[in-house]
């Protein structure tokens, strides 16, 4: 479904993203990981084209992804606040990215319906604009929007982050949901290795830019990451 081809992204003069060949199957669940700064935004940066990189491709569906427009009637992605529109309610948003996607008001309906326990009470219906709901109640917005799109590609940077854990099972069930049982291939950064690994069957770890390894999840996953991390490591007792 994605395939990237020699990709380099440069910020003043330091190569920030450097992936010489990847692919990304249909249907994968794919989780990137790495520390501050390593570029998983940017690398989603540049599938979505909103920034161009200075060498190298991205093909989605065998399309080249720059300056061509398929790709996104099947594209659902929140990256952050900047995807939301942030004068308008909830409602007014959803139905208005429903609309984009030829949805009626009633499916609209029908989909957030379904969301009710996700939302726990605090998105519709509430009278508040986007821009005062809080940073994990705008993030319920934006994959709200991303699901009413029915996608066949969803890409979410760090969708855990800023969300309750009621909030963080709840999602990760739905991203369980979307890939399992209705075919969606998910892409998703996350700083939380328990919960990328429990949702992802692919984990990319990006390093200064590279990715370093690209394995498939198994049990030894959590423990290799946490070995990466430096988290796995038993403090020592401090000296007498
Ligand atoms: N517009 C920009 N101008 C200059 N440098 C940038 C710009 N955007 C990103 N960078 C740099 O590119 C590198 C990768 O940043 P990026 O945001 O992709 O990392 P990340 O893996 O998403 O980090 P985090 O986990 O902190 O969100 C960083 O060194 C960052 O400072």
């Amino acid at each position: 479904m994605i395939e990237i081809k020699n990709l380099k992204k440069i910020y003043n003069g330091i190569t920030v993203v450097d992936v010489p060949h990847l692919e990304i199957g249909k249907g994968e669940s794919v989780g990137l990981v790495g520390n501050n700064g390593a570029g998983k935004t940017t690398l989603f940066r540049m599938v979505l084209d909103l920034i161009r990189p200075e060498s190298g491709e991205i093909l989605s569906n065998g399309e080249v992804v720059a300056g061509h427009e398929k790709w996104k009637s099947y594209t659902a992605s929140y990256l952050d606040e900047g995807f939301l529109i942030e004068y308008l309610t909830p409602e007014e948003y959803l139905y208005f990215i429903g609309g984009l996607h030829q949805q009626s008001q009633a499916q609209v309906d029908e989909t957030l319906a379904q969301l009710t326990d996700f939302f726990n009470g605090e998105i519709l219906s509430r009278g508040k604009y986007i821009r005062d709901l809080s940073k994990g109640n705008q993030c319920k917005v934006g994959v709200a929007s991303c699901l009413l799109q029915n996608p066949q590609l969803l890409m979410l940077d760090e969708p855990f982050a800023n969300i309750d854990p009621s909030t963080q099972f709840r999602l990760k069930n739905m991203l369980k949901d979307a890939n399992k049982n209705k075919g969606i291939t998910t892409i998703v950064s996350s700083h939380d290795l328990n919960h990328i690994i429990d949702v992802c069957d692919r984990i990319l770890l990006m390093e200064k830019g590279v990715i370093i390894k690209d394995i498939a999840t198994s049990s030894s996953t959590l423990s290799e990451l946490e070995d990466y991390f430096g988290v796995g490591q038993t403090l020592s007792p401090p000296a007498p």
